[in-house]
């Protein structure tokens, strides 16, 4: 069975090309792969499906749990179709559970994704090395809570869960910490001018179902939600440092886009044997 190892912004993932919908992934198989010593390791698995001609990607988190949407691993399944013949470079569209995502590749190995809207939920309380910092709950297909702090990020120890509110979160939850590099020019100016924040921001992530990544891109989208929320905005973008790279997020009232890089590093073949015995 075919295998491709990518990532974008070094959120990394096994592309599993199935696409007649034949294989069974149980959780088993999904932790395994994912493992970083007794498999191939990775954050996360892509399953690409094509049904009726529809493209769909089926995500799922390193622990074998389900998530509805995966930003980062959306771009690397763009990348991976183009690259392997099933589509041409532009625009296409691809399923997730969170609704159909149309992407489009550059040129240059980067990928547009429309990421759909980021609704700003409420606020809550993300219990992090001992301290309390609020945020705002966002939801992009799947939860997060991004917070923005003045606490640089780089000092949070993210070994340990965040903790959250199950009431709010009963599905769990995605945590951002999130520094303000620069507000950018338009930060300044009352929402009602209508001059909209370019702003630079730097965010450390707790997926759920995996643990601290180098990257998330719906946390990136959620972030940059959350940074405009708290200016009482909901139009503007930012660039997103994450521990894996740079990703540009724009927010709109009614959509959201994320760009950035996708890279395929490796394909190979998994051992029958292996697999049928984690079955
Ligand atoms: N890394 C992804 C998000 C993957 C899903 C997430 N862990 C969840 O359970 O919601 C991204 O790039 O968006």
């Amino acid at each position: 069975m075919e295998f491709v190892k990518g990532h974008g912004t070094e959120n990394d993932f096994v592309i599993l090309p199935d696409l007649d919908d034949r294989l069974d992934l149980t959780v088993a198989r999904v932790q395994a792969l994912c493992d970083r010593q007794r498999g191939l390791g990775a954050d996360g698995v892509l399953r690409v499906v094509r049904t009726d001609g529809q493209w769909f990607m089926d995500y799922r988190n390193a622990d074998g749990s389900i998530a509805e949407m995966c930003g980062n691993g959306l771009r690397v399944f763009a990348r991976y179709l183009v690259d392997a013949g099933h589509q041409p470079q532009g625009t296409f569209v691809v399923g997730t559970r969170a609704g159909d995502r149309t992407v489009t590749t550059h040129p240059d190995g980067s990928v547009t994704n429309d990421m759909g809207p980021a609704r700003v939920t409420g606020t809550s309380i993300a219990a992090v090395d001992g301290q309390g910092i609020g945020g705002f709950a966002v939801d992009v297909g799947n939860p997060h809570l991004a917070c923005v702090t003045d606490t640089p990020v780089d000092g949070f120890d993210l070994t340990v869960p965040p903790g959250y509110d199950p009431v709010m979160f009963p599905h769990g939850v995605n945590v951002e910490l999130i520094n303000v590099l620069d507000p950018g020019t338009g930060a300044g100016v009352a929402a009602e001018s209508g001059t909209t924040p370019r702003g630079a921001l730097k965010m450390r992530v707790y997926e759920r179902g995996v643990g601290e990544t180098r990257s998330c891109g719906t946390g990136t989208v959620a972030s940059v939600a959350s940074w405009l929320a708290g200016q009482g905005r909901t139009t503007g973008s930012a660039t997103v440092d994450v521990l894996g790279g740079q990703v540009t997020v724009t927010i709109e009232p009614t959509t959201s886009t994320l760009t950035g890089p996708a890279v395929l590093v490796a394909r190979g073949e998994l051992d029958k044997s292996w697999w049928d015995a984690l079955a």
